[in-house]
């Protein structure tokens, strides 16, 4: 036979060989998929009346409230109508007994003023004649160009504060307005539930796809110890009673995720009076995670369930800071105890504790400066601003704000926050921007103290309480 027949039968035969294979790999693929489309069996129904639940965050209920260990819980006061307080500025105090101060170890505040990137108008080169030297001579010396000192822009970023009605009538209860953060979460978060519903559904669960679904979990920032606990969970339980449909397949997930959230433990903030007197919740973190924001907001809350408030500016390290919680405080009416810009921050917080006895409020919630957890003196003067504190009143709580976008790193920092202060509850904030919900069940696993709250936007309302059940299912979706 001619050489071009041959050439012409190979090239006839391997076109055969992989439209073969195409086809009988599609087959697989198709056999192996498993439709999510189904009717889920085990998913909660939305309540009679109540808006088909789309699977986004819907907390069941509002932020639950509680005072300390083994104290007697006060009755809420009838309260008169509010007005907006006037803050109370303290003269300026600071301590020279040895501690650290403000600022000490401290990295720059995200609001100081920066230099920015700007045009700078080169001199025109000027083209001179190539100088050739006589022999012996020395060659002239070019003029060295001076440039006119230019005027920098300076740029500031300012801190975002709601825009708020003054005085109380906006308000919102905090029952009912949860409902509309639920969009916020799923958003972001259902594609990690639905790789991971994908993944496990397949007909065929091989040592590839177990690998996949632990991928998976670590790249949601579970950390490694939990993402391989959770894989093998689950593996256990396939292993033990299988999934034949996509409904099994949601319903073991949740399951599994609920129970590695630890649904038992105490979410109640300890912001109630007791024993006759307020309680004072200390709000913790590193720099620009929310803890002012997060400090209005809870305000917000309590003052809405009738609750009187003392709002503490002991972050006086930024300009900006005491000056938004104040805009906080005149909008919910609460007082708001500050001080100038560098002053002791453990002093502030000391004379907003005393107000709040001598006011005879409810909550004294007291803001705290952004510090790295890696710089000692900061972290000492946080240990400070505590044990000043206790000299007039428990702390009952101390939240610890991170930032979920931060992802493991701020694993790192609720360790170490968690040694100064005994961190009793985390704020987990800016959920909505971002796809990697696993860090709740990293940072609870590795503290042992359960997410209380999460931050799903920057509206004054956009603080809910943080519940496993509704989280899971805001992560699988529909
Ligand atoms: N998207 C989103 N933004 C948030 C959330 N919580 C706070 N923010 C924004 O995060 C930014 C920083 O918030 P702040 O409350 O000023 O942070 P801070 O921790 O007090 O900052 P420092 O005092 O610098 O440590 C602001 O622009 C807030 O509006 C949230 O849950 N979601």
């Amino acid at each position: 036979m001619e050489t071009w027949l041959w050439i012409i039968l190979i090239i006839v035969l391997l076109a055969v060989i992989v439209a073969g294979g195409v086809a009988i790999g599609l087959a697989r693929s198709k056999r192996n998929r498993i439709s999510l489309r189904q009717t889920p069996v085990g998913k909660p129904t939305a309540p009679e009346g109540a808006p088909p639940i789309k699977g986004g965050y819907q907390a069941g209920s509002s932020i639950s409230f509680s005072a300390g260990p083994g104290t007697a819980l006060a009755e809420p006061p009838v309260l008169p109508p509010r007005s907006v307080p006037e803050p109370l500025l303290l003269p300026e105090r600071t301590e020279v007994d040895g501690q650290p101060g403000v600022g000490d170890d401290a990295s720059v505040p995200r609001d100081s003023i920066r230099d920015d990137v700007i045009d700078v108008e080169l001199p025109e080169p000027v083209a001179a004649e190539p100088a050739i030297a006589e022999p012996g001579t020395a060659l002239p010396v070019p003029a060295i160009p001076v440039f006119a000192p230019v005027d920098r822009p300076q740029v500031r970023e300012e801190p975002v504060i709601p825009d708020l009605q003054p005085g109380e009538e906006n308000i919102e209860p905090a029952e009912g307005r949860l409902e509309k953060l639920r969009s916020r979460l799923s958003r972001s978060q259902t594609a990690f539930g639905k790789s991971l519903l994908g993944l496990l559904g397949a007909a065929t669960l091989d040592d590839d796809s177990w690998a996949d679904i632990e991928d998976t979990l670590l790249m949601a920032d579970l950390g490694a110890g939990p993402a391989s606990e959770i894989a093998d969970r689950l593996r256990a339980e396939v292993a033990a009673h299988g999934i034949s449909s996509a409904a099994d397949a949601r319903a073991l997930l949740r399951t599994v995720l609920v129970q590695a959230l630890s649904p038992e433990m105490d979410r109640s903030i300890k912001a109630l009076p007791h024993d006759g007197r307020p309680s004072v919740v200390l709000v913790v973190g590193v720099n620009g995670t929310g803890k002012t924001t997060t400090t209005g907001k809870l305000a917000r809350v309590l003052v809405a369930g009738g609750r009187t408030v003392v709002l503490g500016a002991a972050d006086t390290f930024r300009a900006a800071a005491a000056d938004q919680l104040q805009t906080w405080g005149e909008r919910v009416g609460a007082t708001v105890v500050r001080s100038s810009a560098g002053a002791d921050p453990a002093a502030v917080a000391f004379d907003a504790v005393k107000r709040g006895i001598e006011e005879g409020v409810d909550a004294v919630l007291i803001d705290t400066a952004g510090r790295l957890h890696t710089k000692t003196g900061l972290m000492d003067e946080l240990g400070k601003v505590k044990r000043v504190i206790e000299k007039q009143a428990q702390v009952d709580e101390v939240l610890l704000v991170l930032d979920a976008t931060t992802g493991q790193n701020g694993m790192v920092q609720a360790k170490v926050f968690s040694e100064v202060v005994n961190v009793t509850g985390i704020v987990l904030t800016k959920l909505d921007g971002t796809a990697k919900g696993g860090i709740v069940i990293a940072v609870q696993r590795a503290l042992g103290v359960p997410v209380k709250l999460v931050g799903l936007g920057e509206g004054p309302d956009d603080l809910a309480p943080f519940e496993p059940g509704a989280f899971v299912d805001a992560l699988l979706g529909d």
